[in-house]
């Protein structure tokens, strides 16, 4: 979803709380540094030197440094106020390694956009979450009827709670939402033998065996998660509504996925204008247990971190043109893989009618797009494979700019910046080994 298209809807919120803390997370800036190494003593040092400025600290975290060797690393969070910037100033002279993470990097040049670095900061999203404007408000058959409304708070104090590590909020449905959840299932699952691509028929069934898929029952998030998690190592995380693109993105950067938990108005069961539980779980959950797609996934979340704001709306382009309204050609026959289409059957059919313009997907190209949201798509973009798809992105990616290259360390489940001499080598070392195992695996073979 453009950014642009999208506001802050304050009556989704609780007394607007939420809405303040989000403004002042989103304020905060992270300092990384290593000192000099003649230097003892240099953290207490520096934490008094930001007492001094009268900068308070949000967080603190020590490491070894893996780029200056035998030193430590520092990470502050920063909140906004006090004298920051004589603060910087004074650590950036005193340090061996300095670097500025922040949300706030508009007013400050060659500062890097804020991006989660440990996926338990993924929590600070939680209140960062923006809604439809007027324009779709009008649309939504939703947001006139009250019971519906106090039914969306209820699950956006859900979301708005949770933690990381936590199990995922188990939710009691009710019959009605039980209803529209089936009318959906039994449409689709009536499409997907000939319209849904090989790898979600594939999963389908699994889902149906070990998570409950059933007309007559909503599946439960901590289930799906467990079974994901197996899967391609993808979890759930519950939110509110619509992250930022950059968020949003940022989470696949970690294999975590957003889902929304709540349903559809009961008026409209076969299209709605935003993400639901049944386009989650219907649309994306199969796709995210097949390995190549996972993985596709990700690197476009790894892509995004860091990136300018134009290069993350040109990524959130190519999202949705795959990963949302993607089709795919299988056995000469065109299929379709986006979410978005496999979670409303009046679209599903619609785009393998042979009426809509359908051209290849090609992420430069693709990624200058416009596109409605409340409406089947004008176009479609036609992948060869989701191997395919992935090469040509991690190709495209290549030209965001960007001064450091990324890697996700699933052990630490933590971004790493591959910025120094020193960390590469011991990545390449990991590689080595890794190159040692499979020689054994194939001389056994
Ligand atoms: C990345 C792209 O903008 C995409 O449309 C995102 C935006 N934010 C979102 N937020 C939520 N909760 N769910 C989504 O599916 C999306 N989609
Ligand atoms: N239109 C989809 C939901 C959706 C909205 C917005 C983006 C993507 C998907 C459905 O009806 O299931
Ligand atoms: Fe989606």
């Amino acid at each position: 979803m453009a950014p642009t298209q999208i506001m802050i809807d304050p009556t989704l919120m609780d007394g607007g709380n939420y809405i303040k803390e989000g403004k002042d997370a989103a304020k905060s800036t992270c300092l990384i540094f290593s000192p000099k190494a003649d230097e003892v003593g240099a953290l207490a040092r520096s934490l008094k030197m930001f007492e001094e400025h009268g900068v308070n600290l949000l967080h603190i975290e020590s490491r070894a440094s893996l780029r200056v060797p035998n030193q430590y690393e520092f990470m502050v969070e920063c909140a906004p106020g006090g004298d920051l910037g004589s603060a910087i100033e004074n650590l950036r002279q005193r340090s061996a390694y300095f670097s500025i993470i922040s949300r706030n990097y508009k007013d400050n040049m060659g500062t890097v956009p804020w991006f989660p670095r440990r996926i338990r900061e993924l929590d600070r999203f939680a209140n960062q979450i923006l809604s439809y404007g007027a324009e779709l408000d009008a649309d939504h058959p939703g947001f006139t009827d009250e019971k519906y409304r106090a039914r969306r708070k209820y699950f956006a104090d859900l979301a708005y709670h949770y933690k990381h590590g936590e199990p995922l909020p188990h939710v009691d449905y009710t019959a009605e939402e039980t209803e529209t959840w089936g009318k959906v299932f039994r449409e689709l699952t009536k499409l997907f033998p000939k319209n849904a691509c090989r790898q979600h028929n594939h999963v389908f069934p699994l889902l149906i065996e070990n998570c409950g898929f059933r007309e007559d029952n909503i599946p439960q998030l901590e289930d799906i998660s467990n079974f994901l998690r197996d899967s391609t190592g993808f979890t759930l995380r519950p939110v509110a509504g619509l992250l930022s693109s950059r968020d949003f993105l940022a989470g696949l950067a970690f294999r975590v996925f957003h889902s929304t938990q709540y349903i559809r108005h009961p008026s409209r069961p076969f299209y709605t204008p935003e993400p639901d539980v049944c386009h989650e779980l219907l649309g994306h959950v199969p796709l995210l247990a097949d390995p190549a797609f996972a993985q596709f996934s990700q690197e476009i979340g790894l892509a995004s971190l860091g990136a300018p704001d134009d290069y993350i709306e040109k990524l959130a382009t190519c999202y949705w043109f795959t990963v949302e309204f993607g089709l795919c050609r299988q056995d000469g026959t065109l299929k379709a893989y986006g979410a978005g289409l496999l979670s409303s059957f009046g679209e599903l059919d619609y785009a393998l009618s042979g009426k809509p313009e359908l051209r290849p997907f090609e992420p430069a190209k693709t990624a200058l797009q416009k596109y409605p949201i409340t409406e089947y798509q004008p176009v479609y973009y036609v992948a060869e494979s989701f191997e395919d798809a992935k090469e040509k992105m991690i190709k495209y990616a290549q030209t965001i700019p960007r001064q450091f290259t990324v890697r996700y360390n699933p052990y630490t489940q933590s971004i790493e910046m591959l910025d120094s001499k020193p960390h590469v080598l011991q990545v390449v070392h990991g590689i080595g080994r890794e190159i040692q195992i499979l020689g054994d695996a194939l001389k056994k073979l």
